[in-house]
């Protein structure tokens, strides 16, 4: 894989709290990266890294080969687009449009219209007075129109409505196809998204708990139904994350491993666990159980807690 950006053994400290621990990872170039995990996991610091907002406490940050804090040749090529993003108060909707057609060189204005069109945004509207979706959507287009080489959006779209988020994930996954760019993304609505990722990334408190492409997440688990002492007979080969029992009956999400047994043997009911449930699961694993803390040979890539 080529890296757009690598982040190597890099930890973040707030005074007391630490909000990343030794994360390594990478960026994959022109593909889309989902950055999942819990409130207070470290995503937005670690977009904040990305994009030279901060200096890690210790480790190493380089987008495009280089250090981004205060490197005009990497920001030029990021756009970094954040929840509440704010703007001059005498700004309307046409001023945030031209000020970042002046940023970007890729700018493509033709887009930033057919999507001010897309989400009935009034080009002359203070930005003061959008409704909080509407601010939404005028970083959703800078985000798009800008073209960036490294494009972030960082839980882009608050009280966006549902058609509008739809909208958003048409015209990215259909730009993205004709200029293949470098985007990351971090989000709540999983299972919205999950159909746009080519890679997940997962944090937990800190720690990468899933450092995958999204094919190999995609039947990695299974959700099963059955008597508890069956589902504990089944996930003793493979890796139980989470299971709820009620009156002896259980339902449990599991990772496969190799080499273990199928749930039909068992006789338990299974279907595919979604990303959603995965990320669930694997967030609420305690590290003894979670999946996380083996190290295997299946396709999934993971970084011990
Ligand atoms: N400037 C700061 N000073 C002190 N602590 C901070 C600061 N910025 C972030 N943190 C802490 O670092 C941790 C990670 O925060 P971060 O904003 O990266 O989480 P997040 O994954 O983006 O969460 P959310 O999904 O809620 O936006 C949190 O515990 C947060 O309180």
């Amino acid at each position: 894989m080529t890296a757009a950006a690598t982040v190597s053994d890099v930890t973040m400290r707030f005074s007391e709290h630490t909000a990343l621990a030794g994360v390594s990872t990478s960026i994959e170039q022109d593909a889309i990266t989902g950055l999942l995990g819990r409130n207070g996991a470290g995503k937005t610091t670690l977009m904040q890294l990305l994009t030279g907002h901060r200096v890690p406490s210790s480790g190493r940050v380089e987008v495009f080969g280089a250090r981004p804090y205060e490197n005009d040749d990497v920001l030029r090529r990021t756009c970094f687009i954040k929840e509440g993003q704010r703007y001059p108060d005498h700004f309307r909707v046409r001023d945030a449009l031209h000020g970042a057609s002046l940023l970007f060189p890729g700018w493509d204005a033709d887009l930033a219209q057919a999507l001010l069109t897309d989400f009935e945004l009034p080009a002359g509207r203070p930005i003061k007075k959008l409704s909080r979706g509407m601010n939404s959507a005028v970083g959703i287009i800078i985000g798009l129109a800008s073209r960036a080489p490294f494009t972030l959006f960082d839980e882009p779209y608050a009280g966006l409505d549902v058609v509008a988020r739809h909208q958003f994930y048409g015209r990215l996954l259909a730009d993205y196809a004709e200029h293949p760019r470098t985007i990351l993304i971090s989000t709540h609505l999983i299972e919205e998204i999950a159909d746009l990722l080519e890679r997940v990334l997962l944090i937990d408190r800190g720690r990468l708990l899933l450092d995958t492409d999204a094919e190999s997440v995609r039947g990695s688990a299974v959700t099963v139904r059955g008597p508890e002492e069956r589902i504990q007979a089944f996930a003793a080969g493979h890796d139980l994350l989470h299971l709820d029992t009620l009156a002896g009956t259980g339902r449990a999400v599991v990772r496969l491993r190799s080499g273990g047994d199928d749930p039909d043997t068992c006789g338990l009911m299974a279907e595919p666990t979604n990303l959603q449930e995965l990320v669930v699961a694997m967030s609420l694993a305690p590290p003894a159980t979670g999946g996380a803390r083996h190290s295997s040979t299946d396709a999934l890539q993971e970084v011990p807690r």
